[in-house]
């Protein structure tokens, strides 16, 4: 049996121009949950990741706080299939506007309440990606998407040479989906699964003979309590 931590990354840079960097909350974030992992006597044998910067920042604090064996963390498999969705161009294809951060930024300005209008903004521009109508206009389609994402989880799987622990960390997108496709969930409700991940939440997967099973979607209790100002979204 392989327990399969999906560890979302800590807060990235939400409205800067570059996303993919840790903010300084996203460091911590990453370092707590390490810390956690260590007070509960968690220990990887086999870690993965996304090739994005805020995947290797969040491997890093994390393995470095739990007191990660240093050949585990030099072996680590950096894989780009754990690589988020490109929001930019989803966000671009609804409209060109929507290209740049700051594009973003000045369309939410005009709003009254510029939260509900990117929540608007995000489902309108998803749900047209996931409609497969316009796959060809974007620069990855959902169905490529959704297979490089399972092919990601299958490689884990082969590469995981009987060990009991692998740490995988990666982004909101890939956890939705793997945990919408292992309980069923139609995929016109993933949204509703991705809007509740929190950075440096730990979903688990199980894989035994039996297949695979979802454990725990979305743990964040190393941030509950006292640590609760580190719980983010975004
Ligand atoms: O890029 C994004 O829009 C988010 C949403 O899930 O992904 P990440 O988890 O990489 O921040």
């Amino acid at each position: 049996m392989t327990c399969i931590y999906l560890i979302r990354h800590g807060q990235a840079s939400f409205g800067k121009d570059d996303y993919d960097c840790l903010s300084s909350l996203g460091e911590q974030q990453a370092i707590h949950l390490g810390a956690d992992f260590q007070r509960r006597g968690i220990i990887f044998d086999k870690v993965f990741r996304g090739s994005m910067l805020r995947h290797q920042q969040t491997a890093k604090g994390c393995l470095h706080a739990m007191g990660a064996d240093e050949s585990i963390v030099e072996n680590t498999t950096v894989d780009a299939h754990w690589n988020e969705y490109d929001h930019q161009d989803i966000l671009a294809q609804l409209k060109p506007d929507f290209a740049t951060p700051a594009g973003v930024k000045q369309y939410l300005m005009q709003h009254k309440d510029p939260n509900l209008a990117l929540h608007n903004v995000i489902e309108e521009a998803f749900s047209r990606w996931m409609s497969n109508d316009f796959s060809h206009q974007y620069t990855e389609s959902w169905v490529a998407y959704q297979s490089r994402i399972e092919l990601a989880l299958k490689k884990v799987i082969n590469q995981s040479d009987n060990a009991k622990h692998i740490a995988v960390f990666s982004s909101g997108g890939p956890i939705a989906i793997l945990s919408q496709t292992l309980l069923n969930i139609p995929a016109s409700n993933l949204m509703k699964v991705n809007w509740t991940l929190v950075n440096a939440g730990v979903t688990k997967i199980i894989h035994s003979k039996k297949g695979l099973v979802l454990s725990s979607l979305n743990d964040h209790s190393a941030f509950e309590g006292k640590h609760r100002h580190l719980i983010t979204y975004k």
